[in-house]
């Protein structure tokens, strides 16, 4: 919790709001109502957007920041749709004027526009004294997009359902680890499309667990937590380099970094991440990386 630089008479907070890396992601089948079902292990990153707000009678967002023109047209970002759908859930609401630094590439696997909307939603909380689990919040966070609900409370944990339905926190040990964005947007719906399920379907893997298997948390070791990821998937990885083929670049280069112990996509791509024993080996393939590829995002972070 931070207090940004203030407008003149207003009390001004402000929220990271991380970019969402789906450790796992196993699709169990497609909904009648054309949404699929997930089992997902999602962590969360040191990379982030950073998210202020003031109180004030207007509800208003400004947006800058790198990656602040990809974002599209203010009036149609997530975070001005969260405190709408939050003043319908819990009328009353006190809103107000929101700034966003977007530094996350958008369209890119990450929830960049899930998490800055999950933070206008925990922002409105402690504006109005709204406790961080309070049914309203969630619902509104639901009514926003799937990846808003886990993204809430942005700790490592799974996401089932269409995304509505999260786990608690797992205990599970930080992962040192590289995001690589090739700077392609991939639209999320052009990817479940593509994975081809029909309504109503349920999807197996012939002789793969549907749901990932997570060893539990507290004891594990960080390489226990490792071994365990190499046996899981993500499911929209096929998808996603039908329609990207860059993505495949992508995971090549971060399996030919030095120390390299996993290389995957995360949500519907194209950000991919690599694991590493430790922040040195993560940086060093950060550098490597970014020599080879200057135009490519790239990001060393801890994952939890
Ligand atoms: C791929 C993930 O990022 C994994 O965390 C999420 O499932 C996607 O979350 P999101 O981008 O917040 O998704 P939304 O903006 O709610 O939905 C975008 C579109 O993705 C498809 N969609 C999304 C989530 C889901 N469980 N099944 C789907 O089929 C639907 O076509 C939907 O119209
Ligand atoms: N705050 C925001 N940041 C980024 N994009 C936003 C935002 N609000 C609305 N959008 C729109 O949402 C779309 C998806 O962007 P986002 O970066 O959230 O995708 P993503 O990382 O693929 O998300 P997910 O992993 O949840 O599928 C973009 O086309 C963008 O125009």
């Amino acid at each position: 919790m931070t207090r940004a630089g203030a407008p003149p008479g207003a009390a001004a907070l402000s929220e990271k709001a991380p970019a969402k890396v789906n450790l796992a992601l196993h699709v169990l089948g497609r909904r009648a109502d054309g949404y699929h079902s997930l089992s997902s292990l999602v962590a969360f990153a040191g990379a982030a957007d950073l998210l202020a707000f003031a109180p004030d009678p207007e509800l208003s967002l400004t947006v800058a920041g790198p990656t602040a023109r990809a974002a599209g047209p203010a009036e149609d970002n997530l975070i001005l749709r969260a405190a709408r759908n939050l003043a319908a859930c819990r009328p009353g609401v006190k809103l107000g004027s929101f700034s966003l630094t977007k530094r996350l590439p958008v369209a890119a696997g990450i929830g960049g526009g899930s998490s800055d909307a999950a933070a206008a939603l925990r922002l409105l909380a402690r504006a109005n004294d709204i406790p961080p689990d309070h049914p309203a919040l969630v619902e509104a966070a639901r009514l926003t997009g799937a990846d808003v609900p886990v993204c809430l409370r942005p700790q490592m944990r799974m996401m089932e359902g269409a995304g509505e339905v999260v786990g608690p926190p797992l205990g599970l040990p930080p992962l040192f680890a590289v995001l690589v964005n090739p700077r392609v947007p991939v639209e999320t719906p052009s990817i479940f499309r593509e994975l081809g399920l029909e309504r109503g379907g349920e999807f197996t893997i012939q002789g793969e667990p549907a749901r990932p298997v997570i060893p539990p948390g507290g004891s594990g070791t960080r390489a226990d937590l490792v071994a365990a990821l190499a046996s899981l998937r993500n499911d929209l990885e096929r998808p996603a380099i039908a329609v990207a083929p860059v993505i495949a670049e992508v995971l090549a280069a971060l399996r030919g970094t030095a120390d390299c112990a996993l290389a995957r996509m995360s949500g519907s791509g194209a950000t991919c991440f690599g694991l590493y024993p430790d922040c040195h080996a993560a940086a060093r393939a950060a550098h490597a990386l970014r020599a080879k590829q200057p135009d490519w995002w790239i990001s060393a972070t801890l994952l939890r």
